[in-house]
């Protein structure tokens, strides 16, 4: 019987395998974060080294600053400090403060080559699944696994099962992969992939650029997925040629005729297949506390008797933590702050997006938008894209995750509604109190520009 991509991923990175099943397996490479400290301390604490800190890297991203603010907690910098310290102590590559390769370790990952097909990546951050667009075998550990993976290069893990979700057709105006993901996540729900590693193909795949790709990836997590991964391809091989830690010249070309082979078998199983019609997706926005309660932004708030029986329960909190009004417009929802940014939807790709829309008006509420890497920001002024936002009343920051999850202080304020082009709507997650509305950055912009969650395809001088 054929193998499906991962199987072939994770066959050749098995070391050995205990009779429950559990295999050893190899990491190829190893991202870590400035939220990661705890792991070197337990390395410190066990009197131990790096094992391959040449298959290490370092990123600061979740407390770095994105902008000077002089009420910032000098907490937050001493996270950022700590990683280049341990980094330093044990010869690890970092990119920190300054360095113009910082940025979103998601980003950052995959524009430097850090990230390859065929290798096995992982970091201790669930959102890891990103890197799978290029045909990695990517996903999140905990803590106490980032430690065992520092001291020995090596991961004891459980053999997920494969999940194969193809899109046919093709997406409609303004339709993005942020839509797409959303509706993946509404349709198979915050638990279907659980368990599972979910390749994606199909028509609307291989018409996707890598940045859209690493977006629909970013979110498999939220669907609970192990990881996301999609074939690489001739788009994956263009991308990837250059980049300072993908292989270069010959090795490049050698590297590419090794890709080719990473696709699933036409005659590969799956556990589970799942088909989903692009043509049916609207611009998608998010109504409560979790990814899964994503609908049309021409919907409306659910009322009680549209939820599912098993989710009722949950249903009267969330309405009343995110202050709605059940069967209401979702178009009549007046935001307090707009984020555009995180590791789902800060890449370029993204910013012209969203720059497209911010041409269009004023911000009518305080807007920020923060590049995924020092190598977008660079790009995106390059093109002028700053000061489109900069016109539009935007402020224009730093790189980091910022208020995605508010960890180094931009946060949203306690019972405000921020529509973010982030991953996670969580209760407290941009702040405590915080409402958060997911969507693409170019419907994030519309709500900048209006005050309300907008159908940006009906914005006045867009053509659709
Ligand atoms: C802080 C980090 C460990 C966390 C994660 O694992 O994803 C964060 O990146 C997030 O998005 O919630
Ligand atoms: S941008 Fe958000 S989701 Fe991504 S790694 Fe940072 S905190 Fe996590």
């Amino acid at each position: 019987m054929g193998r499906t991509l991962f199987d072939k991923i994770w066959e050749s990175h098995v070391i050995t395998e205990r009779d429950d099943g559990t295999a050893l397996l190899f990491i190829d490479r190893h991202l870590v974060h400035d939220a990661t400290a705890q792991a070197f301390d337990q390395l410190k604490a066990e009197g131990k080294k790096v094992r391959r800190p040449d298959l290490t890297f370092g990123m600061a991203d979740h407390y770095i600053a994105t902008h000077h603010d002089p009420e910032r907690d000098p907490v937050h910098d001493d996270m950022v400090t700590t990683l280049a310290e341990n980094a330093r102590d044990q010869h690890i590559m970092s990119f920190g403060a300054g360095d113009e390769r910082q940025g979103i370790v998601h980003v950052a990952g995959p524009e430097l080559g850090l990230t390859l097909p065929g290798t096995l990546l992982v970091c201790g951050d669930s959102h890891t699944s990103t890197h799978g667009a290029l045909g990695a075998l990517a996903f999140g550990i905990g803590t106490s696994e980032v430690a065992h993976v520092l001291a020995t290069q090596t991961l004891w893990q459980k053999r997920p099962r494969s999940m194969h979700i193809r899109i046919d057709g093709e997406l409609g105006p303004y339709v993005t992969a942020k839509d797409l993901i959303l509706t993946i996540i509404s349709t198979i729900g915050a638990n279907g992939g659980a368990g599972h590693v979910i390749e994606y193909s199909g028509k609307v795949i291989d018409e996707l650029s890598i940045e859209s790709r690493l977006t629909l990836c970013n979110m498999s997590i939220e669907a609970g997925a192990r990881a996301g991964m999609i074939a690489p391809d001739e788009t994956t091989f263009a991308y990837l040629k250059g980049k300072p830690f993908a292989p270069q010249g010959e090795n490049f070309e050698r590297a590419v005729s090794v890709w080719r082979n990473l696709t699933s078998d036409a005659d590969a199983q799956h556990d589970a297949e799942i088909t989903i019609e692009a043509r049916a997706i609207a611009p998608t926005v998010t109504w409560g506390n979790s990814p899964e309660t994503a609908l049309p932004v021409t919907d409306h708030v659910p009322t009680l008797e549209e939820i599912e029986v098993n989710k009722r329960e949950q249903y009267s909190a969330t309405i009343e933590y995110m202050g709605l009004e059940p069967g209401e417009k979702l178009t009549s929802l007046v935001v307090d702050r707009v984020f555009i940014g995180s590791c789902t939807n800060s890449r370029l790709e993204d910013l012209r997006e969203a720059a497209k829309i911010a041409k269009l008006g004023k911000a009518k509420v305080p807007t920020v938008v923060v590049p995924g890497s020092q190598q977008v920001r660079r790009q995106a002024e390059q093109e002028g894209l700053h000061e489109i936002f900069l016109q539009a009343g935007f402020e224009w920051r730093e790189p980091g995750c910022s208020m995605c999850v508010a960890m180094n202080g931009d946060s949203v304020p306690d019972g405000a509604r921020c529509a973010s082009t982030s991953n996670r709507n969580f209760a407290g997650r941009q702040g405590p109190g915080s409402r958060t509305h997911l969507m693409s950055p170019a419907m994030a912009a519309a709500a900048a520009i209006t005050g309300h969650l907008t159908d940006v395809r009906e914005l006045e001088g867009i053509k659709c």
